[in-house]
C-alpha cells in the first residue's frame, strides 16, 4: 500500500532535523583537531574535549525531542546517561564516514586509533564506523536515528517505561516510513538501520570496559564526562 507521511508526521521530522543541525560542536573546537599537537596524551584530551561538547550538543538536542520534556525529571536524566555513548557514536560515526569539508576526517580518526585505547575496543569501534557508512545515512535518518537511540525505554532507572516506549515508537513509525519512501529499492533498510542499533549496544559494553582501563590508569575525565558515566 502507499505509504504516507502524515502532516504532523512531517512536522516531527522537521523539528528533529533542524534541532540536531541546530546544536553542533562549535568550530573553534573542532578545528583544534587540526591544530593541536601529536601525541598519546594530547589526542586522549581532545578526544575528551570533543566528547564533552558531544554531550552539552547531545542535552540540547534532546530537549527539543517532542515529548521529551513533559517526561518525569529523573526519567530524562536516566535516558541521557544511558543514551550518551551510542549517540556519542552515532555523531562521530558522521563525521568518520562522510567526507568532512573541514579534513576532520582523517585526523579525528588517527588521533582516536593513538589515544591509548585498547585494540579490543578499536576494532569493534571501526567496524561499527565501516557498516554506518555502508548504509550512507542521510540527515533526517541520522537525526531520528539518535533519537530512537535516545528514547530507549530499557535504559538502568527508567521509571515509566511505557511513557518512553511510546515516544519512541512514534519515531520509529515516521523512521520506517522515510526509510521506505527514501531507499524503495532496498526494503530491508529499515531493519538495518535498526540493527545499527543493536551493534550499538554491544559497543556500549566495550565501552564500559575501556572507563574501567582508563581509570586504572587514573586518565582524568571533565566533570560533565564523570557525572554522565558516574566515574571517579
Ligand atoms: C573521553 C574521550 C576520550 C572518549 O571516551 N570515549 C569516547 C568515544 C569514542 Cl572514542 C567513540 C565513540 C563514542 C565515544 Cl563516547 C571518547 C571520545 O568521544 C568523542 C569523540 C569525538 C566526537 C565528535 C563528535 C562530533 C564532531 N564533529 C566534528 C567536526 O569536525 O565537525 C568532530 C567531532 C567529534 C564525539 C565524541
Amino acid at each position: 500500500e502507499k505509504v504516507k507521511i502524515t502532516k504532523e508526521q512531517q512536522a516531527l521530522v522537521k523539528s528533529i532535523v533542524d534541532a540536531y543541525n541546530k546544536h553542533q560542536i562549535p568550530q573553534d573546537v573542532t578545528k583544534k583537531l587540526l591544530q593541536e599537537q601529536y601525541s598519546a596524551e594530547e589526542n586522549f584530551l581532545l578526544l575528551t574535549e570533543m566528547a564533552t561538547n558531544q554531550v552539552q550538543v547531545l542535552v540540547e538536542f534532546t530537549k527539543n525531542i517532542p515529548g521529551f520534556l513533559s517526561l518525569d525529571r529523573e526519567d530524562q536524566i536516566a535516558l541521557l546517561k544511558g543514551s550518551a555513548v551510542e549517540a556519542m557514536f552515532l555523531r562521530s560515526a558522521q563525521v568518520l564516514s562522510k567526507r568532512m569539508p573541514n579534513g576532520h576526517t582523517e585526523v579525528l580518526k588517527e588521533r582516536v586509533r593513538n589515544s591509548g585505547m585498547s585494540e579490543e575496543f578499536m576494532t569493534p569501534m571501526f567496524n561499527f564506523y565501516k557498516s554506518i557508512d555502508e548504509l550512507q545515512i542521510g540527515q533526517e535518518e541520522q537525526a531520528l536515528l539518535t533519537a530512537v537511540t535516545i528514547l530507549t525505554p530499557d535504559r538502568p532507572y527508567v521509571k515509566d517505561y511505557q511513557a518512553v516506549e511510546r515516544l519512541q515508537e512514534t519515531m520509529l513509525d515516521v523512521l520506517r516510513k522515510l526509510c521506505v519512501l527514501q531507499h524503495p529499492q532496498d526494503p530491508q533498510y529499515f531493519a538495518r538501520l535498526l540493527g545499527r542499533l543493536t551493534e550499538l549496544r554491544t559497543l556500549n559494553h566495550y565501552h564500559a570496559e575501556m572507563l574501567t582501563s582508563w581509570r586504572m590508569n587514573d586518565q582524568k575525565f571533565t566533570p560533565l564526562l564523570c557525572e554522565i558515566w558516574d566515574v571517579q
